[in-house]
């Protein structure tokens, strides 16, 4: 249709273009990928060399790029174009969001994000399942969001069993009036049970409070402390500490 008789797929992200190989995009190696999660070109983090890259793309004479993935890649994207148009490349460079985390503004929804949520559905459910069937059972889901909710907040939103969820961008304490134990305390003395929904992360102002920064990975992302682990061991003890429950468990 475009008249493109030659496509070629960059293997494992932007580290790819370095590499001796390409895999030929042809109608028959593409036509069930829409069926499978995840990516036949493979993924991954760090290695972008902006001069590089270009060189890649002009050695090889390709006159077209589309580049999927996250906000970290779409910056890459845009670091590709401004080399291009420095060099007076006729090369197109069209930037596709795709993040399961649905956090580029520009457009509504990315795919991959409603296959998440619906996941998160079977993750909630499985929470929900196990905290009724215990006294004062505590269903904790840590959801994907490094730095954004939509995860958690939609996956709250489509489900009833949803006591709490907490996300990155809504900042939230622990003890005393109106903080998170409060909160637990009077759902579990209402109903018997709870679920929390954690995206990942949420609350790590806390965390850093207590732990070791972690650093960062290799595209520069900040690496997280595990949130769900530290969340389950404070709520145990303020349970334990803070309350006259005989009997409790967090899952
Ligand atoms: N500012 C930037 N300039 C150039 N390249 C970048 C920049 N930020 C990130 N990248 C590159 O983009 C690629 C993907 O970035 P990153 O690992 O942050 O994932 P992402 O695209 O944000 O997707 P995800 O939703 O999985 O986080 C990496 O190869 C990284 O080196
Ligand atoms: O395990 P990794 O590679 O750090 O990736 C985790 C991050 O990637 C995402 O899954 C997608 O951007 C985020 O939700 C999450 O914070």
């Amino acid at each position: 249709m475009y008249d493109a008789t030659r496509i070629l797929g960059i293997d494992g992200g932007y580290r790819g273009f370095y590499s001796r190989n390409t895999i030929p995009l042809t109608p028959k190696v593409v036509n069930d990928i829409h069926k499978r999660g995840g990516t036949i070109l493979g993924t991954s983090r760090g290695g972008h060399d902006t001069s590089k890259i270009v060189d890649s793309i002009q050695d090889r004479g390709i006159n077209q790029v589309y580049i999927i993935g996250g906000d970290g890649t779409q910056k890459g994207a845009s670091a590709i174009f401004e080399e291009i148009r420095r060099r007076g490349l006729k090369v197109a460079v069209a930037g596709i969001p795709k993040t399961i985390d649905n956090d580029i503004p520009v457009i509504d929804k990315s795919f991959g994000f409603d296959t998440a949520v619906e996941e998160a559905q079977r993750a909630i459910n499985a929470a929900h399942v196990e905290a009724i069937s215990i006294e004062n059972g505590v269903g904790m889901v840590k959801l994907m969001g490094r730095y954004s909710g939509f995860i958690a907040m939609y996956a709250t939103l489509a489900s009833r069993d949803v006591d709490c969820c907490l996300i990155p961008e809504s900042p939230f304490y622990l003890e005393g009036k109106g903080g998170l134990f409060e909160y637990i305390e009077r759902c579990l003395k209402e109903n018997g049970h709870m679920v929390i929904v954690i995206a990942e992360g949420a609350g790590q102002e806390l965390l850093s409070q207590s732990l070791l920064a972690m650093g960062q990975d290799a595209s520069g992302n900040k690496l997280l402390q595990d949130v769900g682990l530290w969340m389950s061991h404070r709520i145990r003890v303020s349970l334990m500490l803070h309350t006259n429950f005989t009997r409790f468990d967090i899952l």
